[in-house]
């Protein structure tokens, strides 16, 4: 076969240098196409669904509902669904098992992608997972005095930010709550009197709305626009602001921790800033204030507004349900006087109804409506041949499984003793439906490598609010008012923050 007479005169009227550049140039271009065919045909196999109606204000604004109607459609199957950051994989549970211990360099958290940390906090990359290896060598080992330090913040606090109330008086429930949750969470996880500041206290309030605001502004841009459109978001600045003051505010006591070690008689504090000072595999990180004070506000940010979403939930569930009030009320009086009048750990395992009541309340309303979200670093072949390709973000639907009628009748229902019956329905099943256990039916607190070390000690937390404020306070809706609704925007779910409750100190 000889090339057509044109081509032949083309190359014999070209230097051979000519020709090799040329060779070159096509041999790249082609190789970039096959290369991008090789993606494009592995992503192909996995069926998208889309949901019906205007699927991308859906993915916005009424996300559960979108996420139900294409699980429902795909329950063993892996799909792809559209979001506002590009095609995502939602995951069946039957991979679950496979996929939750895969190492990092393969699969790692998508969450500091999802937030585009580099703009946030300028540190290197893989510095910021200092905070969960942290926490997850070294916070349930320490649980029984930072449960003490939680009891005592209950205690002390919850007066504070809770007003007397003498005749029913309508409260703000998710600032109040978020102050408080800030001020408890300081002191349980930094401590050094940190807690009775109230600028760091303002910071580690308002951080992760900002956070949140920012990574949400910054993506609504292309790549190569943000390093300029960085500077003009307000949240973003103010981000910036909040890392800078941390770090003037955390100097002093890093210095003074430094101080103190020389001393013989040195016995080091039980404190997150201390797991991260001995996690620190490059030295010069032990003491950069810096570094902590930004890993400080990332710990805050995952463990303050959550918790706090949660109790405000709860709070709401108790104003709508007030039979419930008296049936927790009742509980928790027993449990305390069984427990000689002081909250213990084993004291709070004998708030089964509460535990429950707040697991359902987690179910119907959970801060994310997915969890587990990876990022596949490599293609992944899954045992069954099924391949997740390389730079997917993958994803559980776990607030879809919550309302899957196959595992929870009437799911629409808030049930608010359905664990608690659950638990009870064989012996076997004593340890399966608490608020902490993680299965494929239970999967707000994630699952496997990152599932959350936090979830123990914001158990407790939340029993020991709720506890201290059904002993003092009675609660009820306002006047021809509904439950404070839930907030939709994207994947998260967020308790109506100006929503009030009306308290009145108990009679
Ligand atoms: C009701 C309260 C909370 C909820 C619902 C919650 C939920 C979650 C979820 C869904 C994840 C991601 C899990 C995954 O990807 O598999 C997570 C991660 C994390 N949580 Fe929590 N959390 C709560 C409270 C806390 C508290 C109180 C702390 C700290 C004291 C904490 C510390 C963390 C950390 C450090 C991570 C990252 C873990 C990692 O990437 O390895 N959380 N949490």
């Amino acid at each position: 076969m000889s090339l057509p007479t044109s081509l032949q005169e083309f190359i014999a009227t070209r230097s051979s240098v000519h020709l090799i550049a040329l060779a070159s140039v096509l041999t790249l271009v082609a190789f970039l196409i096959l290369r991008s065919l090789a993606t494009k045909r592995l992503d192909d196999t996995i069926p998208l669904y889309t949901p019906q109606g205007d699927y991308k204000k859906r993915w916005s604004y009424d996300n559960p509902h979108a996420l139900r109607e294409a699980y429902s459609q795909n329950r063993n199957s892996l799909f792809k669904i559209w979001t506002s950051q590009g095609h995502w994989l939602a995951l069946p549970a039957r991979y679950l098992d496979e996929l939750k211990m895969q190492p990092d360099t393969k699969f790692p958290s998508a969450l500091q992608s999802f937030f585009l940390g580099p703009y946030l906090w300028p540190v290197e990359k893989w510095k910021l997972d200092y905070v969960h290896k942290g926490l997850h060598k070294d916070l349930n080992k320490h649980l029984p005095s930072m449960f003490a330090d939680a009891r005592d913040g209950a205690n002390t606090m919850t007066p504070v930010e809770f007003p007397e109330c003498k005749d029913w008086t309508p409260i703000k429930v998710h600032p109040t709550v978020l102050r408080l949750v800030s001020k408890i969470n300081t002191k349980l996880l930094i401590g050094n009197g940190l807690e009775k500041n109230k600028e760091w206290i303002d910071i580690s309030a308002s951080y992760t709305k900002n956070i949140f605001l920012s990574s949400a502004k910054l993506r609504v841009f292309h790549p190569v626009f943000r390093p300029v459109v960085q500077y003009f978001i307000p949240e973003l600045r103010d981000v910036w602001r909040c890392n800078r003051r941390a770090k003037e505010l955390l100097a002093p006591i890093l210095a003074e921790k430094i101080k103190q070690e020389r001393d013989q008689d040195y016995k080091k504090p039980v404190d997150s800033i201390e797991w991260i000072r001995d996690d620190a595999s490059d030295p010069k990180d032990k003491n950069d204030s810096h570094l902590h004070a930004i890993l400080q506000l990332i710990l805050g940010a995952l463990s303050v507004n959550t918790t706090s979403q949660l109790i405000t939930n709860c709070i709401y569930n108790l104003a709508t349900y007030p039979e419930y009030t008296i049936i927790l009320r009742d509980e928790a009086k027993a449990a305390l006087v069984e427990a000689g009048g002081e909250w213990t750990m084993d004291s709070m395992a004998k708030l089964e109804k509460t535990d429950s009541f707040i697991k359902e309340t987690l179910r119907h309303a959970g801060h994310l409506t997915l969890t587990f979200q990876r990022e596949a670093k490599t293609t992944l072949t899954l045992k069954d041949g099924t391949q997740i390709p390389a730079g997917s973000t993958v994803f559980f639907p776990t607030n879809a499984v919550n309302f899957d009628v196959t595992l929870y009748p009437s799911p629409e229902r808030f049930e608010p003793l359905r664990f608690y019956n659950l638990r009870h329905t064989s012996p076997g099943n004593e340890k399966k439906f608490q608020l902490t256990s993680i299965t494929a039916e239970q999967m707000q607190f994630g699952m496997g490598r990152h599932a959350c070390p936090g979830r123990a000690i914001a158990s407790h937390q939340v029993k020991l609010i709720l506890a201290y404020l059904l002993d003092k306070y009675d609660f009820k809706l306002k006047e021809g008012q509904g439950r404070p609704k839930t907030v939709l925007f994207q994947t998260n779910q967020f308790p109506d923050p100006q929503g009030e409750i009306l308290f009145r100190a108990r009679r």
